[in-house]
C-alpha cells in the first residue's frame, strides 16, 4: 500500500506495486506489506535465476531482497518476524490513540509541551519513511492541538482519516473516537 516513487530510486525497472525501497537503498520492510514483499521476493528470485538482474545499487538491493524476503515469506504465518507497514502500522495507531485516551482533559503546559514535542520527534522517526514524510507534511499543514484530551483525541482522529484517505480506506467518525479507544462501544461489547 506504500507505493512511492520519491528519492532515492534504486530500483529496478519492475517492482510490485506497492513494494519500496528504503534511504540506504535496500529494501525496506516497515514500507511494504507482507504480501508485496513476498511478490518482490518471488519476482527477484526468478530474475536472478535466469541471470536478468538490473545494474549497480539495483542489483544489490535486488540480492539483498532476494535472501531477506525468501527468509521472510516462508516465515508468513508466524507473528516473531520484522513488521510490515501494516503491522507496524496497527501497532502505532493503537498507541497513539491511547495516548490521547489517556491525556488529560486538561494538561498543564509541560504536558502540552511535552506531547508536542513527542509527536515531532515520532514524525521524524516513524521506520517508513515514506509514511513519515507524508506525517510530517500534514503536521506543518494541520498544526497539531494539545489544549485537552478531546482536542488531541480529534487532531488524531483526522490525522489518522488523511492517511485512511490516502489508502482507499473509509473514514472513521471522529465522534467516536473515544468509544473506540477510551470507553469502549456504548453496545457494550467491550465490557
Ligand atoms: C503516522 C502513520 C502514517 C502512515 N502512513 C502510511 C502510508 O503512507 N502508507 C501505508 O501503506 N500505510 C501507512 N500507515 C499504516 C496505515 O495507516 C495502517 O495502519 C495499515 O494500513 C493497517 O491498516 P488497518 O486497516 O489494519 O487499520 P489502521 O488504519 O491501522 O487502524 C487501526 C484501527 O484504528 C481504528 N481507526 C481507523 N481510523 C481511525 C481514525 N481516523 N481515528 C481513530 N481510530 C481509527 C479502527 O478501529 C482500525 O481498525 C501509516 C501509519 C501511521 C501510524
Amino acid at each position: 500500500m506504500a507505493a512511492d516513487t520519491r528519492e532515492p530510486q534504486q530500483q529496478p525497472n519492475e517492482l510490485p506495486k506497492g513494494f519500496v525501497i528504503g534511504k540506504d537503498g535496500k529494501p525496506c520492510r516497515s514500507c511494504t506489506s507482507k504480501k508485496d514483499f513476498a511478490s518482490w521476493a518471488q519476482m527477484t528470485k526468478s530474475s536472478l535465476k535466469s541471470g536478468a538482474g538490473g545494474t549497480g545499487a539495483a542489483t544489490g538491493a535486488a540480492v539483498g531482497a532476494a535472501a531477506a524476503a525468501s527468509t521472510f515469506s516462508q516465515a508468513l504465518p508466524t507473528d516473531d518476524c520484522p513488521a510490515d507497514v501494516e503491522t507496524l502500522g496497527r501497532s502505532t495507531w493503537t498507541l497513539l490513540h491511547s495516548i490521547a485516551a489517556t491525556y488529560p482533559k486538561t494538561p498543564s503546559v509541560a504536558e502540552q509541551s511535552d506531547l508536542k514535542t513527542f509527536m515531532g520527534v515520532f514524525s521524524r522517526l516513524y521506520p517508513c519513511w515514506v509514511c513519515a514524510e507524508d506525517f510530517q507534511v500534514y503536521m506543518q499543514k494541520e498544526r497539531i492541538q494539545v489544549g485537552s484530551r478531546d482536542e488531541f483525541g480529534k487532531w488524531l482522529c483526522e490525522a489518522h482519516n488523511a492517511v485512511n484517505v490516502k489508502l482507499g480506506k473509509d473514514k472513521f467518525d471522529c465522534s467516536k473516537w473515544e468509544e473506540r479507544w477510551r470507553t469502549g462501544w456504548k453496545d457494550g461489547r467491550c465490557d
